[in-house]
């Protein structure tokens, strides 16, 4: 299933917030939003979500979810929002019960999303004992459960310490390239966007407007760490962005 975001403007009170953005989210395809904080990034993700609308402008599903989708658009969040009472396995086992799937066809569901994200031999673990990193991969192995069309990510990695990111960064491209997934994903880290991302949307300062769209055509299993054409890549996002952070930053200053 592709999101087609259409002229989509929107507003909070006196505060316009994102003006005129069409975007497509092609299928099989990880899309990166970028931009100054506050211009908007993830208003836009909760407009491709459903979870708002907008003023003004549509969101387009266009084509056919995945075999055995449960919920077509599934959100991924920084804070990895688990139950600290169910273990790894129940936390998973939970959105399954939700649409009433237990028994045989849940554990198959959950052995494998378990294996796609490493995490086998920690079902039995309560979030508490897993690092940062550990606790992601199974906010991850919830989301793709419900096998979603498209995966929401709202800076999924930020919370984690440089080298956990790198490790997660890694997981992220293996599980794409054994089973491409669709996702819009959120960062304020152009490292990120350039490694995970095979497009990346720069949205401008508030109102949000779409400044460029980087199409990165190296395939995601190609992308090294601290590769020459990435970090090119990765500067000019920055070099597009960086008058516009500094405004925004020292706008929040002033408040
Ligand atoms: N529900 C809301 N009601 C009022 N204002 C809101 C609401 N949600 C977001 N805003 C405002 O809209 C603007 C855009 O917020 P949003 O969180 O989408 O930006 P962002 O680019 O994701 O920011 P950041 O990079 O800092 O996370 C901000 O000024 C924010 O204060």
């Amino acid at each position: 299933m592709d999101i087609r975001l259409e002229a989509i403007s929107h507003r909070y009170g006196d505060t316009e917030v994102l003006r005129d953005i069409t975007l497509d989210i092609p299928s099989g395809k990880i899309v990166c939003l970028v931009g100054p904080s506050g211009c908007g990034k993830s208003t836009l993700l909760r407009f491709a979500g459903g979870l708002e609308r907008p003023l003004a402008g549509r969101v387009l599903q266009i084509g056919d979810v995945p075999d055995g989708c449960l919920n077509p658009l599934t959100y991924v969040f920084q804070d990895f929002a688990l139950l600290p009472w169910r273990t790894v396995r129940g936390n998973i086992s939970l959105v399954l019960e939700d649409h009433g799937i237990r028994g045989a066809r849940a554990e198959a569901i959950i052995a494998d999303v378990l294996a796609r994200t490493k995490l086998t031999d920690f079902a039995r673990a309560l979030p508490k004992q897993l690092s940062g990193g550990m606790k992601q991969r199974v906010a991850i192995a919830r989301a793709l459960a419900v096998s979603p069309a498209v995966m929401l990510m709202d800076e999924p990695l930020s919370a984690l310490d440089s080298q956990t990111r790198e490790l997660l960064m890694d997981d992220l491209v293996s599980l794409w390239t054994r089973t491409p997934f669709t996702a819009v994903y959120v960062t304020h880290n152009l490292n990120e966007a350039v490694r995970l991302g095979h497009r990346v949307v720069v949205l401008s300062r508030r109102p949000g407007t779409i400044r460029e769209v980087v199409e990165i055509g190296r395939p995601l299993s190609e992308r090294g760490y601290a590769d020459p054409d990435l970090e090119r890549t990765q500067k000019h996002l920055w070099d597009l962005m960086r008058e516009e952070a500094r405004a925004a930053d020292e706008e929040l200053i002033d408040v």
